[in-house]
């Protein structure tokens, strides 16, 4: 658990006033500074959570920066002058307040470069580049964490998030999953959440500590690729119980789907990293965040739209209109799951998965999500 801690009693005085840097800052107090890189649905309500946190806890400075993707909005303004004149991400966390202690930040590499701890919380289909630019402009002791649900897809194979930025950067990256629909938790209703770490548990500990609120329940269990590998997997599901809606086929169907996916997904864990462990998949980033993500998640959402098309309309097209600049994960993941399958050779040992890619290139319709298992019944791995 978290060691107690004492909490500040005002703002501490070694803030760094809004819009201006001060050169190594958590070096020279012994603190931790901390940068969130991302600012989008999740990313915004990170930073309210954080912002919260390092407050109250001595061992953190006041301020969080937050990376900002600069846009201008239909006003004129850009994002960033708003959020910093506001203290609200108007573009994609209407109507909550990050905390006053939150520095909006459009330039990446000024972002990072006081920063010992990196929250990395984008679209995963935006983080190769993002690690590009970050290439040799963060410190080697610099603790990472990402909340990004995805994979890339390389050359050798499939590469998690975690480690793109653990390779790229040179740095440790723990991870953070879970049960999280970012609205409600905006809200401050009752959520859990699981850090996955590798070694250093100390490290895991002050993770929990920088994110748990009496409404932010975070728990850390030692086990980066299967904490990492629920968040990535789940979408793929959330997109077939999606489907299922659109077809409304009934609770029972979308149980049966949400089941045979929860079973392809601790089955291509183990197949990927051996150190997977059961228990991970009854954590909040396992089990609890595939329910919440097939009853109200983005990904479920639009696929329940694309059923109802008939597959006619495509899910970018779908996503442009209904999330208005949020990104789906689950239609990339299923793309990207898909290479790993047909590269392995285990297309037919994940009817589910492969049937969820096929259907959203439009090689099949919509209504296969529910006959696949006639035609390819799935062996029985786990
Ligand atoms: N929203 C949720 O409820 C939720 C909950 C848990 C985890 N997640 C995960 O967190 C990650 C981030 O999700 P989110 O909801 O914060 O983002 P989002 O879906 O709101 O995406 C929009 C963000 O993408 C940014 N963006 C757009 N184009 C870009 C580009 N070319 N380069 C860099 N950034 C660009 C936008 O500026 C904006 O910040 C995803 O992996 C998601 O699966 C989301
Ligand atoms: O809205 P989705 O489908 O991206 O899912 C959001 C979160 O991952 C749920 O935990």
């Amino acid at each position: 658990m978290a060691p107690p801690f004492e909490e500040k009693t005002s703002l501490d005085p070694s803030q760094t006033p809004p819009h201006q840097t001060l050169s190594n800052a958590g070096a020279v107090s012994g603190k931790s500074k901390v940068t969130i890189v991302g600012s989008g649905n999740w990313g915004s309500v990170a930073s309210k959570l954080i912002a919260s946190n390092t407050l109250k806890l001595h061992s953190f400075h006041d301020e969080v920066r937050m990376w900002v993707f600069e846009e201008t909005l239909p006003s004129g303004e850009k994002l960033t002058d708003v959020i910093n004149r506001t203290n609200e991400n108007v573009r994609y966390l209407p109507g909550i307040k990050l905390g006053k202690n939150v520095i909006a930040d459009p330039d990446l590499e000024n972002a990072v470069k006081d920063a010992n701890m990196l929250v990395f919380v984008t679209p995963h289909q935006f983080m190769d580049g993002i690690c590009n630019k970050l290439v040799g402009k963060v410190n080697k002791d610099v603790e990472a964490i990402s909340l990004i649900k995805g994979m890339e897809v390389k050359k050798e194979g499939p590469c998690m998030i975690s480690n793109l930025i653990s390779e790229q950067l040179g740095i440790n990256c723990c991870v953070l999953m879970g049960a999280n629909i970012a609205n409600e938790i905006a809200v401050e209703k009752l959520s859990e959440a699981t850090v996955g770490y590798r070694e250093n548990k100390e490290i895991a500990e002050k993770w929990v500590q920088l994110f748990t609120t009496p409404y932010f329940i975070v728990s850390a269990v030692q086990d980066v690729e299967g904490v990492e590998l629920c968040g990535t997997l789940k979408n793929v599901v959330a997109i077939a119980a999606g489907l299922v809606d659109g077809l409304e086929m009934g609770n029972n169907t979308k149980a049966a789907i949400m089941r045979i996916g929860l079973r392809e997904m601790k089955a291509l864990s183990k197949l990927l990293f051996s150190s997977v462990k059961d228990s991970t998949f009854f954590e909040s980033c396992g089990v609890a965040d595939l329910i919440t993500t097939c009853l109200g998640g983005r990904n479920r959402k639009v696929a329940e739209a694309f059923a109802k098309n008939g597959g006619k309309r495509s899910f970018d097209d779908l996503e442009a209109e209904m999330l208005q600049g949020q990104k789906l994960q689950g239609v990339s993941t299923a793309k990207e799951v898909y290479e790993v399958l047909s590269h392995r050779g285990w297309l037919e040992l994940f009817p589910l998965f492969a049937t969820v890619h096929e259907i959203a290139i439009g090689h099949l319709p919509p209504s296969a999500i529910v006959k696949y298992s006639e035609h390819k019944p799935m062996l029985s791995l786990v």
